[in-house]
């Protein structure tokens, strides 16, 4: 059954002189027990989407319904108890930053009625659950990035809710501190049985935990599934831009113009299957050579696509049947071209990490 339930949801926002439909008729489910992901440039309306799921964002249109049960206009009491059922962690932590770590926990609990005598027990114990036992009379300042996630973590399972909405939980951490924070996101998860809404701009997070994910685009969700099927054979253009744009395409431009005659192709194959028997059949088949320009294997959670870019030339008018049986035999194919690859990889040198933010 799902937990959370989006059923043409839209958030639109009045500003004085501009109208802002930051959300769009969005409707999809999240399945207890999964890490459900959300993905997009920024300005997609991925935060104001995931703020409907515990009203800190009311929809203008649209219902939402937590454990099957219509929650979009509830208050007082009601709204409170859907909050602490509903943890909420920040890409910037939200700490309290005058007061102990100890006491940042304490404040939840006293917000969502803990009972006061277990407070003590109840601190020591979610501070072992975040490694950080030893932290409980420090204050914000004396931690790092990566610790002040874990505190703020620590604060959001407090009431113990059943499920953890992770606003870019990772964006302002570095690769390592990351790592870290997905592997206690992960235990939170399988161990406590959490459901978690995850949403990021980062592929290489949103690759590693996520089990379902939607596509979100100027406040549409354009794309939504299983996160192998969406990220290795991405359909829509926003999906494929991204998965573009976090593999690359690594083909040295200066090596593109010297290349003979012939065409550039990427091959895509599920699992880590080699291609090499193909690659030698087809190419005494046909009579053409194949040259590996560039190879890689990427993993989308457990499994693995492999990304090859081959060159293949010659043939004595065999060249067109070589490239269909490659075709016919791989799971993605892609003819590309020489002038848009070099300009591609220039763009992509340049605009880097960047050029995410702007799209
Ligand atoms: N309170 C608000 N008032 C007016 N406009 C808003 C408000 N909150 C968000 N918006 C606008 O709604 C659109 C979606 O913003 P939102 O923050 O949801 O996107 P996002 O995908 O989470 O992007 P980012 O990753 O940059 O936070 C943007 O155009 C933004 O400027």
């Amino acid at each position: 059954m799902s937990v959370i339930e989006l059923r043409d949801v839209s958030v639109t926002f009045h500003e004085r002189k501009r109208t802002v439909e930051a959300v769009k008729h969005v409707s999809l489910t999240v399945d207890k027990g999964e890490i459900f992901g959300i993905v997009g440039f920024s300005g997609a309306g991925k935060s104001t989407l995931v703020r409907t799921i515990n009203l800190l964002e009311r929809p203008t249109g649209g219902t939402v319904l937590i454990d099957g049960k219509d929650v979009t206009n509830v208050s007082g009491a009601e709204l409170r108890d859907l909050r602490k059922r509903i943890g909420f962690i920040f890409q910037g932590f939200n700490l309290i930053t005058n007061v102990t770590v100890g006491k940042n926990i304490e404040f939840a609990l006293k917000a969502g009625g803990y009972p006061k005598e277990q407070w003590a027990e109840r601190v020591r114990e979610l501070l072992a659950l975040v490694g950080l036992e030893n932290k409980i009379d420090s204050y914000p300042s004396s931690l790092s990035g990566g610790q002040k996630q874990r505190v703020s973590i620590a604060r959001a399972l407090a009431n113990k809710p059943e499920i953890l909405l992770c606003d870019e939980a990772t964006s302002a951490l570095d690769l390592e501190t990351t790592e870290g924070i997905l592997e206690l996101l992960r235990h939170i998860n399988k161990e406590l049985g959490i459901t978690i809404v995850f949403i990021t701009h980062q592929l290489d997070v949103a690759k590693q935990i996520f089990d379902r994910v939607a596509v979100m685009e100027n406040g549409i969700v354009v794309e939504q599934g299983d996160t192998f099927d969406v990220f290795s054979a991405p359909k829509h253009p926003t999906t494929k831009a991204l998965v573009e744009r976090y593999l690359g395409i690594a083909v040295p431009p200066q090596l593109v113009p010297s290349l003979p005659e012939g065409t550039i192709v990427e091959l895509r194959y599920k699992g880590e299957s080699a291609l090499e028997p193909l690659i030698s059949a087809v190419a005494q088949r046909y009579g053409v050579s194949i040259d590996v320009l560039h190879a890689n294997v990427e993993y989308f959670g457990a499994q693995a696509i492999g990304i090859l870019i081959v060159l293949v030339s010659g043939g004595d008018g065999t060249l067109g049947r070589a490239l269909e049986e490659l075709k016919a035999n791989v799971f993605g194919y892609r003819e590309l071209d020489r002038a848009a690859l070099a300009a591609a990889r220039e763009n992509a040198g340049v605009a880097g990490e960047s050029a995410d933010k702007e799209a």
